[in-house]
């Protein structure tokens, strides 16, 4: 069974983990209090406070206690959905004035868009919004990436570490789970992934192994023809 879509990981994988550590989180934590104070009426904005509020079992928390919710959640790295619509509501006006550029690895554009050539079809699922992912890749330091990709998943398709996740995209998609390869650089995302029945790829960036996975250093390495 050949490969007929490619499903990639952001962090770690096409990007740079200190990009998203030291420049993009560090922007939401800065700039995401003002927005939320100045926005909070804002309808798409007022649903995700509300869902921070129930996610946190805090129904009646003012503005200033979902701020400080969300910062301890910028803090741990928590991949809550309301949280991650926000960070890319915040995002999206540091992209815009020119504050912020995507990071791709250099290998990742190059191997992207000869397989978009070669005519597979390409997949992004980060725990970032889809907001958030379409603007690393459109406004990246090559250019706009985004005519590369037929489509994008978050969180709304189910946490990274379930294979329910990824049967889910692979319904979404429409091929055959084994004619999917998923690109990540954690281990959990891997087996979950081969657990529905995806092929694999590992990118371990710094060299080692990722389970039983494949694994590559960068994405010259992969060969989606070999799956
Ligand atoms: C879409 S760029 C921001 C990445 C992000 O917020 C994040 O949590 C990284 O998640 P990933 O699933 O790409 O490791
Ligand atoms: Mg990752």
């Amino acid at each position: 069974m050949s490969i007929k879509a490619i499903v990639t990981d952001i962090e770690g994988t096409t990007s740079a983990v200190s990009f998203v550590f030291d420049v993009l989180f560090p922007y939401a934590a800065k700039h995401l209090p003002d927005f939320v104070r100045q926005n909070a009426e804002r309808a798409d904005v007022a649903e995700q406070l509300d869902a921070v509020r129930r996610d946190s079992n805090a129904p009646q928390a003012d503005v200033e206690r979902v701020v400080e919710i969300l910062l301890s959640w910028i803090e741990e790295d928590r991949k809550a959905t309301p949280l991650k619509a926000l960070q890319g509501m915040v995002w999206a006006q540091g992209y815009h004035a020119g504050q912020l550029k995507g990071h791709v690895y250099p290998d990742a554009v190059e191997a992207l868009q000869r397989w978009h050539a070669a005519g597979y079809q390409l997949f992004v699922y980060s725990s970032g919004s889809i907001q958030a992912q379409k603007l690393i890749f459109g406004c990246s330091e090559a250019g706009d990436l985004t005519p590369l990709f037929s489509g994008y998943f978050d969180t709304t398709s189910g946490p990274k570490r379930e294979a329910q996740s990824y049967t889910n995209i692979q319904q979404a998609i429409g091929v055959a789970p084994e004619e999917i390869l998923f690109l990540s650089d954690i281990v959990e995302e891997l087996d979950a992934a081969q657990a529905a029945g995806l092929q694999t790829c590992g990118l371990a960036r710094e060299g080692g192994e990722l389970g039983n996975h494949i694994t590559v250093d960068t994405f010259t390495g992969i060969e989606p023809e070999a799956f």
